[in-house]
């Protein structure tokens, strides 16, 4: 598994199955687990610590609400960490986002949009990472643009 896809909540799952999907798509193997960092500490420690050695090579962390996960995560181990603020129902979101995105100085989070894009994008960003030191990577997210693009291209009209 090169990419640990970690969440707060079984309940983040709709929201995460996006990044999953998407590393599907691109054929990039990921290992998913639900790890809190306020609710399982000390499992969030140990899954940080060891990713590494296990060789995952980048994490994608999604939570809301009070999201600390990917924060925590990104302490724990010097592994890229890619956080996706779910939406939340009270605040829609703007919590996780503010949460995940307001990291201090010296600790990185990449932080995603909100939502189903941020997740689908947290899972191409990770393989664009991947991608830097792997081709069939680099070729599966360059087919991937290319088609996007040509979808567009051959569908101008907004009417059809
Ligand atoms: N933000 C966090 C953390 C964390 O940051 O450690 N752990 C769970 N949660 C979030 O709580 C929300 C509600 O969770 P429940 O649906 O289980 O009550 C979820 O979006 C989860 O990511």
């Amino acid at each position: 598994m090169t990419v640990g896809i970690i969440m707060g909540s079984k309940s983040d799952w709709p929201t995460m199955t996006h990044a999953a999907q998407m590393l599907d798509s691109l054929g990039v193997k990921y290992e998913t687990k639900v790890v809190s960092a306020h609710r399982t500490p000390h499992l969030l420690a140990d899954y940080a610590e060891s990713a590494k050695d296990r060789g995952i090579k980048v994490i994608i962390a999604g939570a809301g609400g009070a999201a600390h996960l990917p924060g925590m995560a990104a302490a724990f181990t010097s592994l890229p960490v890619l956080g996706v603020p779910v939406q939340s129902k009270a605040l829609s979101g703007q919590d996780s986002l503010l949460s995940i995105v307001q990291m201090p100085k010296g600790i990185a989070v990449g932080t995603l949009a909100i939502g189903n894009a941020g997740a689908a994008n947290a899972g191409l960003l990770a393989a664009q990472i991947l991608a830097t030191h792997d081709e069939t990577i680099m070729a599966n997210v360059e087919k991937f643009r290319a088609e996007q693009t040509q979808t567009i291209l051959d569908n101008p009209d907004p009417a059809e």
